[in-house]
């Protein structure tokens, strides 16, 4: 590391090659791989070291959710031949398993950070100029660093919108909910998406009483239908309570004591009253306040860093990655953004335009896609054929006692594989697998004709391929 000018305030900006702002999924991963082949780095992370997945997002969430598939199983250990009366759910226990992942976690990220050679910087960041970054450092001191090249990846944060009394209320977030020692009486969930619903049933199943309330008159509306519609018959199945197509006036009361909210609903207004409230209604970009103007970076009209498809901002030598770039909020697409920054580092050409975008909500049964949707797919005029089977038709699902759900697939006009969903047990894990064949440019009659281990549920995709497609005509010219 070299020196350079004093600067304004008095403190000489350290040099760097690159200089990352935030520890998250492709953050880090830029940072330890450039580090490694010897380029200079910094990071900055002012709490989660990591980023939220590892801390406060994916993976302890997927923590919990899984104490409450084991909780579920307690509830219908009858059902498989098990005497389980009396037991109970220690939800102090539950976030303690959590909690020592998160450590395991942290403990594997400080390490790679020394082991890569990274500086990693611990305080929070802001821009004080054009690719410099003045950190008030959590020891209270300040640095700055210049990068030859700097990323910001600063992430989001929970959106807390303007209905009256809500921010009184003291709602949790996602990252109080994974800290209850206590499991709410009845909580209220605003917001019925990804968040949402994951926590929705974590909670219920481990013994709260659960709302769901959402603005939408269907359930992952953006779905198709036939997926929206199971999803919200598991939640009445789970007795999880869905007052949907609603608009939330007001809140009041204290999250962890009492909580209410008014909503209108079908024109009608209603209170609801529970003991704690949950809020899952999207994400905020961490944007405001680290003198992204002083650095030259334009943000969107929604707040978030203004990139071409490269991951470049608008300022020379400044790249942005992962969700604070706009990019689909998934720890898979913040971990791709890294391989296109380093490729353009390294003078390649790489970019994120028509890359896949898997995903997979959590929920159990779990639902998962890749590619089109027949909503997507009839929207762009496309033919296709549907291969479309009940999960009860995968044999490994009898099995398990988990037949609930179906997954289908587009197949286009040269039997290729346009998408598939599936919403069933370990959907993630089957969605994926076709995912591969996908990106092989495998047809499908691959898949019908493969030798799979009995009885798994990859088995499944035999009969999924093997049955009678229904045809769906493209867009007549
Ligand atoms: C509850 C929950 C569950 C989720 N589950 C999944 C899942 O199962 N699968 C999935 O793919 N995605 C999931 N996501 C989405 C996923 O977590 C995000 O898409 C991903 O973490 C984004 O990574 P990122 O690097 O862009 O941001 P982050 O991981 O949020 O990293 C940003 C980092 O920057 C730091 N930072 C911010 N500002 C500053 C500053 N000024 N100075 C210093 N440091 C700063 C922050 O502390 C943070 O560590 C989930 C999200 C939530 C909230
Ligand atoms: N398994 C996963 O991959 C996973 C899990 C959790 C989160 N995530 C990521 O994190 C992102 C954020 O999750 P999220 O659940 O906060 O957002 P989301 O966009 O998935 O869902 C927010 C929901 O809240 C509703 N909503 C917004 N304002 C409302 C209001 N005032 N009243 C009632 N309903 C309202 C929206 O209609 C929407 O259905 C997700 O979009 C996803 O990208 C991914």
């Amino acid at each position: 590391m070299t020196t350079s000018a004093t600067s304004n305030e008095g403190i000489t900006p350290e040099e760097y090659d690159l200089v990352v702002l935030g520890t998250g999924e492709g953050a880090k991963y830029l940072a330890w791989t450039l580090a490694k082949q010897g380029v200079r780095v910094a990071s900055i992370e002012q709490r989660w070291i990591g980023g939220s997945c590892p801390n406060i997002a994916c993976l302890p969430s997927k923590n919990i959710i899984h104490s409450a598939k084991v909780a579920s199983y307690f509830a219908r250990a009858a059902e498989f031949g098990i005497d389980s009366a009396g037991y109970k759910v220690n939800m102090a226990g539950v976030t303690n398993r959590k909690r020592s992942m998160v450590k395991a976690l942290v403990d594997i990220h400080v390490r790679n950070f020394e082991t890569s050679g990274v500086d990693l910087v611990l305080g929070h960041g802001y821009f004080v100029g054009p690719r410099l970054i003045q950190v008030d450092m959590n020891d209270g001191t300040k640095r700055q660093l210049r990068g030859a090249n700097v990323v910001i990846g600063t992430g989001t944060h929970a959106t807390l919108d303007e209905t009256p009394g809500l921010v009184a209320a003291q709602p949790l977030t996602h990252i109080e909910a994974l800290e209850l020692e206590t499991l709410p009486e009845h909580l209220l969930i605003i917001g019925g998406g990804y968040i949402g619903l994951e926590f929705a049933q974590a909670m219920r199943r481990l013994g709260s009483k659960v709302t769901v309330v959402e603005r939408n008159t269907a359930l992952l509306h953006r779905e198709d239908p036939d997926v929206s519609e199971a999803m919200a018959s598991l939640f009445h199945d789970e007795d999880i309570k869905l007052i949907l197509g609603a608009s939330v006036e007001s809140v009041s009361g204290t999250s962890g004591q009492s909580v209410s909210l008014t909503y209108q609903q079908d024109g009608v207004s209603a209170t609801i009253t529970g003991s704690h409230l949950l809020v899952a209604t999207g994400r905020t970009p961490n944007t405001s306040g680290i003198g992204l103007d002083l650095a030259g970076v334009e943000l969107t009209d929604r707040g978030y860093i203004k990139v071409d498809e490269r991951l470049k901002t608008t300022a020379p030598g400044t790249w942005a990655i992962g969700d604070v770039a706009g990019s689909p909020q998934f720890t898979h697409i913040a971990f791709d953004d890294f391989r296109v920054i380093r490729d353009n580092l390294a003078g390649k050409d790489h970019v994120t335009t028509g890359r896949q975008v898997p995903y997979t909500m959590f929920t159990d049964p779990e639902l998962a896609k890749v590619g089109l949707s027949e909503t997507e797919a009839k929207a762009k005029g496309i033919a296709y054929r549907l291969f479309k089977i009940p999960m009860a038709a995968d044999l490994r699902t009898r099995t398990l006692s988990e037949t609930r759900g179906f997954m289908k697939a587009l197949v286009g006009e040269d039997d290729r594989i346009l998408g598939i969903t599936v919403f069933g047990v370990d959907g993630g894990e089957i969605m994926s697998a076709v995912q591969i064949a996908m990106i092989a440019g495998l047809p499908y009659t691959a898949l019908r004709e493969a030798i799979l281990t009995h009885p798994t549920l990859m088995e499944g995709l035999i009969v999924l391929f093997s049955s009678a497609p229904m045809v769906v005509p493209g867009a007549t010219a």
